[in-house]
C-alpha cells in the first residue's frame, strides 16, 4: 500500500508561474515604482518595518528559509509590532504577548476576518468551510456546529476507545518492529495513527495500518490528501497582487487546483451518499404510518438523523440545521467542514508528539522523570488510560513545554481586519493581514527564562499557565474568536501519544547516534515538520501481554 511515508512530505514553495512572474516584475519595478508613493500615504500611520519594493513589497525576504525564523529576527529589529508588505496588501506581525492582547483579545473583533485565496476559495466551496470562512452569521454558524456539536468533550468521550485502540495498534505495530530490530520511522507512526484517529472520527474508516478502507481507497485517500497539501503550500502571485490574478488560470495551475477538489469532492460525497442511503433505508423499515402533521415527520425526521449522526462526523453535519435555519446544512458545507477538520487534525497533533519525543531523547533526565511518574501513578502492569491524565502533573507540564517550543503553526492561520483600526496608535487599512508569530512570543526572553531550553520544570513552578488561550504567552492555538477549536482533541491526542510512548518503551537512535546530537532543524508548511523524521529503536519496559 502507499503510504505518506512513500511519498516526499511537500514543501513551501512558489508555484512556476510564481517564478516566471518575479522576473517579470523585476523588470517591471521600476516603472511601478508610482506604487510606493502611494504606500507612502498608509506607511507614515503603520508600524516600522522593512522597505519594501514596488509590486511585490516584502515577499522577497519571506524565504528561502523558514518565514517565522526571518520575521523573528527582524522584530528584534522593528519591534514586536512590525510592517511588512504582502504585494499590494499590508501586513502587521505581531511578535510579543502584550501586543497580541491588543490585537486578539481588547480588538478581537475587528481582526476576526479570513485572507481570501484562490486555492482556499476553490477547496472550501467558496468558502463554507471555518478555517477560512469570513468573520460573519455563516462562519458563526459553523464555528458553532464545530464546538457545540463536533468536538465537544462528551463527542470525545464517544470516541475515546477507538482512539486507544489506535494508540495500542501502533505501540503494537513499534513493538513488532524493535523485536525484529528494525529502526521505526516516527513521523510515519504518529502520522498514520493521527489520520485514522480522525478519519474513524469523520467518516467511520481507518485508512492506514490494514485499515478498513481498502487499499485502493487507502492510495486514492494518500493521493488526494498529498495534493491538496501540495497545492495549499504553493504561493501564488495573484493571492498578493490582485490585478496578477489571470495568471494562475493561464499557467493552468487553476485547472489543477480544480482537479483536485473535483476529486476530493467525489471522495467526500461517496460518504454521504452512504449516509444518505442509510437513512432512507432506515426510513423504509422504521417509518410509521404517515404522520398527522408536518411537526411530526419533522420530530421524526429529526430523530433518525439524531440516530445516524451517533456514527461519525458526517452524520452529525448532515443532521445540522442550514444557517438561516429552514432546512439541513447544505451538503457543500458538510463537505467543507470535514475537510477542515481532516487537514487542520491530523498533522498538526502528529508532529507535536514526534517533537515532543525527540525533547525528551534529548534530555534524559526529564524523560526519566516522567516515566517515574508514569510507573508510580499508572504502575507496570496496565498501560496508560485517558482517564489518568489528570492524575499525571509531570506529563501535562512537558506536553505545554512542548507546545510552548514548537508551535506547529508557528505564524497561526492569517487573520485580516475587517475595518479601519488603531490599535497602539497605529492606524492599519481595512484588509490588513495579521500574523502572530507564535514561535516568536513563546521563546520570548521576556516573559520565559531561558526561552530556548526544553525545561518542563517551568511549569512544574507555574501549573496555571495553560494552552488554553488565555495566557497569551503560550498559544499554540491562538486565542479569541478564531482560537482553534480541536484543542481539547489535539492536548489529549499529544498527552497519549506521549504517555504511552515513554510509559512503553525506552529509546536508542539509529547507529547508536548521541540523542544531544539530533538534528532539530525543522521545515515550514501546512504544519512543521522536523527535516530529518525522527527514527527510533524501541526497547520494550513493560510486560509483553500489554503490546500485543
Ligand atoms: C497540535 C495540534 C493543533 C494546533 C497546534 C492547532 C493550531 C491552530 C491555530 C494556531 C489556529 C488558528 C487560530 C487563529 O486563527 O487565531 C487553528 C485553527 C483551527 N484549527 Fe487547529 N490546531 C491543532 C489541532 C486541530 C485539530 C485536532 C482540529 C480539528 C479536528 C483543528 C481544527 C481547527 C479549525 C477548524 C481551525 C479554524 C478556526 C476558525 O477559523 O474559526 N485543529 N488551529
Amino acid at each position: 500500500m502507499a503510504t505518506l511515508a512513500s511519498i516526499p512530505v511537500p514543501r513551501f514553495s512558489w508555484s512556476l508561474e510564481g517564478f516566471f512572474l518575479l522576473g517579470l516584475v523585476g523588470l517591471l519595478t521600476i516603472a511601478a515604482s508610482i506604487f510606493l508613493f502611494s504606500r507612502k500615504s498608509f506607511d507614515s500611520q503603520l508600524p516600522p518595518g522593512p522597505t519594501a519594493w514596488p509590486i511585490i513589497g516584502n515577499l522577497h525576504q519571506l524565504g528561502p528559509k523558514n518565514p517565522h525564523h526571518i520575521l523573528w529576527e527582524m522584530s528584534k529589529k522593528y519591534g514586536p509590532v512590525m510592517r511588512l508588505w504582502l504585494g499590494s496588501h499590508p501586513l502587521v506581525v505581531v511578535s510579543s504577548a502584550q501586543a497580541a492582547a491588543e490585537f486578539v483579545k481588547v480588538q478581537d473583533k475587528a481582526w476576526g476576518g479570513r485572507p481570501p485565496s484562490i486555492a482556499g476559495e476553490i477547496f472550501s466551496y467558496n468558502y463554507r468551510n471555518v478555517v477560512w470562512a469570513p468573520y460573519g452569521n455563516y462562519w458563526r454558524h459553523v464555528r458553532k456546529i464545530c464546538s457545540l456539536e463536533l468536538l465537544t468533550p462528551k463527542r470525545l468521550e464517544t470516541f475515546r476507545a477507538p482512539r486507544a485502540e489506535e494508540l495500542s495498534q501502533m505501540i503494537k505495530t513499534m513493538f513488532q518492529d524493535g523485536e525484529k530490530g528494525e529502526a521505526v520511522n516516527l513521523q510515519v507512526k504518529l502520522g498514520h495513527l493521527s489520520s485514522n484517529n480522525i478519519t474513524r472520527m469523520l467518516l467511520n474508516k481507518r485508512f492506514f495500518d490494514a485499515g478498513t478502507a481498502g487499499e485502493e481507497d487507502s492510495h486514492r485517500f494518500t493521493e488526494l490528501i498529498f495534493e491538496v497539501f501540495s497545492i495549499s503550500l504553493t504561493l501564488l502571485i495573484g493571492d498578493f497582487i490582485p490585478w496578477l490574478k489571470w495568471v494562475t488560470t493561464v499557467s493552468g495551475f487553476k485547472a489543477r487546483i480544480k482537479k483536485a477538489k473535483g476529486g476530493l469532492d467525489s471522495f467526500l460525497q461517496t460518504f454521504l451518499e452512504i449516509k444518505k442511503s442509510k437513512l432512507l433505508q432506515h426510513q423504509i423499515h422504521e417509518k410509521p404510518q404517515a404522520s398527522e402533521t408536518n411537526e411530526e415527520e419533522h420530530a421524526d425526521e429529526q430523530q433518525q438523523f439524531d440516530q445516524s449522526a451517533e456514527e461519525d462526523f458526517v452524520g452529525v453535519l448532515m443532521a445540522q440545521p442550514s444557517e438561516d435555519g429552514t432546512g439541513r446544512l447544505a451538503e457543500d458545507s458538510v463537505k467543507a467542514v470535514i475537510q477542515d477538520l481532516l487537514l487542520a487534525g491530523t498533522d498538526t497533533s502528529a508532529l507535536t508528539v514526534e517533537w515532543g519525543l525527540a525533547e525528551l531523547l534529548r534530555n534524559p533526565i526529564v524523560m526519566k522523570k516522567l516515566q517515574t511518574e508514569l510507573d508510580t501513578v499508572v504502575g507496570k502492569d496496565r498501560i496508560v488510560m485517558e482517564t489518568d491524565l489528570p492524575n499525571l502533573p509531570y506529563l501535562q507540564a512537558v506536553t505545554k513545554e512542548v507546545f510552548r517550543l514548537h508551535p506547529t503553526t508557528p505564524l497561526g492561520i492569517p487573520h485580516e481586519s475587517m475595518e479601519t483600526t488603531t490599535v497602539l496608535g497605529f492606524k492599519f487599512p481595512t484588509k490588513t493581514r495579521l500574523f502572530l508569530n507564535l514561535y516568536a512570543i513563546q521563546r520570548d526572553p521576556m516573559m520565559w527564562e531561558w526561552p530556548l531550553e526544553f525545561d518542563p520544570e517551568r511549569f512544574v513552578k507555574n501549573p496555571e499557565i495553560d494552552v488554553r488561550g488565555k495566557h497569551l504567552q503560550l498559544m499554540p492555538f491562538g486565542t479569541g474568536r478564531r482560537m482553534c477549536p480541536g484543542m481539547p482533541l489535539a492536548v489529549v491526542f499529544v498527552q497519549m501519544g506521549l504517555a504511552r510512548l515513554a510509559h512503553s518503551f525506552d529509546f536508542t537512535l539509529p547507529g547508536g547516534e548521541d540523542p544531544l546530537k539530533l538534528d532539530m532543524t525543522e521545515t515550514f508548511g501546512l504544519s512543521t515538520p522536523r527535516v530529518h523524521p525522527l527514527h527510533v529503536h524501541p526497547k520494550p519496559r513493560l510486560p509483553k501481554h500489554l503490546y500485543l
